[in-house]
Order: C-alpha cells, then sequence, then structure tokens
C-alpha cells in the first residue's frame, strides 16, 4: 500500500486566484494536491497551525510567521498601481472623513486592512477607531464611516461605484495609494511551504512550485478562455474580469521584494510584526535550480 499523502495546499476563495488555479486543471496536477478553498485568513490559519503544507498566505501573516515558513518565490498576489479589489469604501469624499472616522476592517483581511490604517494614520492624518466586521459592505458600513473590504465584495463595490454619483460611495484603490506613496508595488499574499515540510519532502515542494508556475503561464496564454470560463459563473462581465485579471501580478520580482521589505518595516511600528531579517524574506531553495531536473522527470517534447 502507498501510504504517501499527497501535499495540502490551500486555493484563496476569490476571483483574484482564478488565474493561479486554472492550469492545474489543464495539466492535470490537480490529482496531485490535496486542495483547500477557503477565505484567505482561514487558510493563513491552516499554514501556520501546521493543519497545511504549501499555499497562499496573507503577507502580514507572513511576516509574522517568517521563522516557520520558507517563501515560494511565485506564485503571489500583488499589484504595481490600481489591483481594484482592496479599497477603502468611504460614505464622505475622503477629504470631508471626520478626524477620528469609525472604520469597519473586513474579518477575512489582515493585509490590506493594516494597509488602509498606515494610510488612514500615516499619509491622511485621522485617528481612526476601528472594528472587525463581517466582510460585506451592509455589515462594513452600518455603524462606521469607512470600511476597508477586500476580494470579490471589493471589486463589486468598486464598479457599483466607478462613477460617482451624488450620494453614492467614494472607493479608493489601496494599492494605487501605496504606489503614489512609495512609488512601490503592493503585494497582498505570498506562496510559503512550512520549514520542516520543505525539509522533508524539497521534490514535492518543488513540483508543487513547478505546477504552479505552469499554471499561470498557461492562464496568460489562455486568457481569453479564463475569462469566458469565469464569466460562465461570476457575477461579473467578461469586460470587467480581463481589466481585473490583467491588473493582478503572480510573481515577486525585484521590485515587489522592494515593495514587501518597505510594507515590511512599516508593519512592524503598527503590529506586533517582528522586523524582516536583512537578507530576508528567506526562500525555499529549489533542488537542482528552477531550471534543473524534475524530481519527476516529464519526457521532453522536441518539435
Ligand atoms: C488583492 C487581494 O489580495 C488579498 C488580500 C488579502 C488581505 O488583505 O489579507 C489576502 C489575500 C489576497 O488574496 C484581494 O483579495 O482583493
Amino acid at each position: 500500500m502507498n501510504i504517501a499523502r499527497r501535499p495540502r495546499v490551500g486555493h484563496i476563495a476569490f476571483l483574484n486566484c482564478l488565474p493561479i488555479y486554472w492550469g492545474l486543471a489543464r495539466t492535470g496536477a490537480l490529482l496531485d494536491v490535496d486542495l483547500h478553498r477557503a477565505p484567505p485568513d482561514e487558510l493563513s490559519r491552516l499554514l501556520v497551525a501546521g493543519d497545511l503544507d504549501i499555499g497562499p498566505i496573507t503577507l502580514v501573516e507572513y511576516l509574522r510567521h517568517s521563522g516557520d515558513l520558507l517563501l515560494i518565490p511565485d506564485p503571489a498576489v500583488a499589484a504595481d498601481g490600481p489591483v481594484l479589489s482592496v479599497n477603502l469604501v468611504t460614505k464622505t469624499p475622503l477629504a470631508e472623513l471626520p478626524a477620528a472616522p469609525r472604520v469597519s476592517l473586513a474579518s477575512t483581511s489582515r493585509t490590506g486592512v493594516l494597509l488602509g490604517r498606515m494610510l488612514l494614520e500615516d499619509r491622511y492624518g485621522r485617528k481612526p477607531s476601528y472594528t472587525v466586521t463581517e466582510p460585506d459592505i451592509e455589515s462594513a458600513l452600518r455603524d462606521a464611516d469607512a470600511a476597508v473590504l477586500i476580494g470579490d465584495e471589493a471589486l463589486h463595490v468598486f464598479h457599483a461605484h466607478r462613477t460617482p454619483e451624488p450620494g453614492g460611495l467614494h472607493v479608493l484603490d489601496l494599492a494605487a495609494e501605496w504606489k503614489d506613496w512609495t512609488g512601490l508595488p503592493m503585494v497582498f499574499a505570498v506562496w510559503a511551504v512550512r520549514r520542516e515540510y520543505a525539509e522533508a519532502h524539497p521534490g514535492i515542494v518543488k513540483d508543487v512550485h513547478l505546477a504552479f508556475r505552469d499554471s499561470v503561464q498557461r492562464s496568460r496564454e489562455e486568457i481569453g478562455e479564463v475569462v469566458a470560463s469565469a464569466a460562465r459563473w461570476e457575477p461579473f462581465p467578461p469586460a470587467a474580469l480581463a481589466e481585473y485579471f490583467e491588473r493582478l501580478q503572480f510573481g515577486l520580482g525585484e521590485r515587489h521584494l522592494a515593495g514587501l521589505r518597505e510594507f515590511a518595516s512599516r508593519a512592524s511600528r503598527y503590529a506586533d510584526i517582528a522586523p524582516l531579517r536583512a537578507d530576508g524574506p528567506e526562500f525555499f531553495e529549489t533542488p537542482g535550480g528552477i531550471g534543473g531536473a524534475r524530481i519527476d522527470p516529464e519526457p521532453e517534447i522536441r518539435l
């Protein structure tokens, strides 16, 4: 009997991850992982607790637990400018927001809400009081002047209020604000592996990494199909989905790492987050390098 178990891998239950997982179904790699689909706060908790082996973790929780984790360079959920789905939603224009506004923070978010706090306090000079609420707009704005929302709900609110109307809500894209403030991309979620799992199963980690890399590449090549299949089930028109997937970035380049480090150094002033090591973040070392032989070799295809 084969007693090996599949790696337990997280899947954020948001549209933004569709292009990351799309290709796993196309290549069959989906059958080699035990996939858990949940909101990002839940996935982060499971990875930190050791109930998942590899997968997405919101940047703030990665920074809190970086000693137990190794970063995988892609995928990631990032944006260099507007992301459309991490928003500060206000009842008045930002300039008219009270000096001490009541601000709701979506319960599913750790990174977007901390970014919102940084901007409100350090950039816009407010002294908010915060409440964590359910992640939908009605709950969030019931007793508040403003709310930080993420994911599909934030994307809905963005589209509903894209064209400002008298008495309507105001939507501020926090990744765009971050870029304006720092000149850098914003990284919302990274993929990480538990350190002990990486030590015990480096070949599996490498294969999972390469499967995700292939998947994202395939999605980019077949983006029309990704959009068409999402549009069948999701309440967004194809053009909105195409625009969204165009905005999202799914890997960590040098500028993303600079953005990540900048966020980490500011974050340690707000929350119980230790500064990153000077040479951090620490990456999973792919055995044989990314271009090296696969642990589970595939026949080479020659044309
Ligand atoms: C861009 C997004 O990034 C998300 C934001 C997160 C957070 O704020 O903690 C967590 C995971 C990411 O998927 C989004 O969900 O809209």
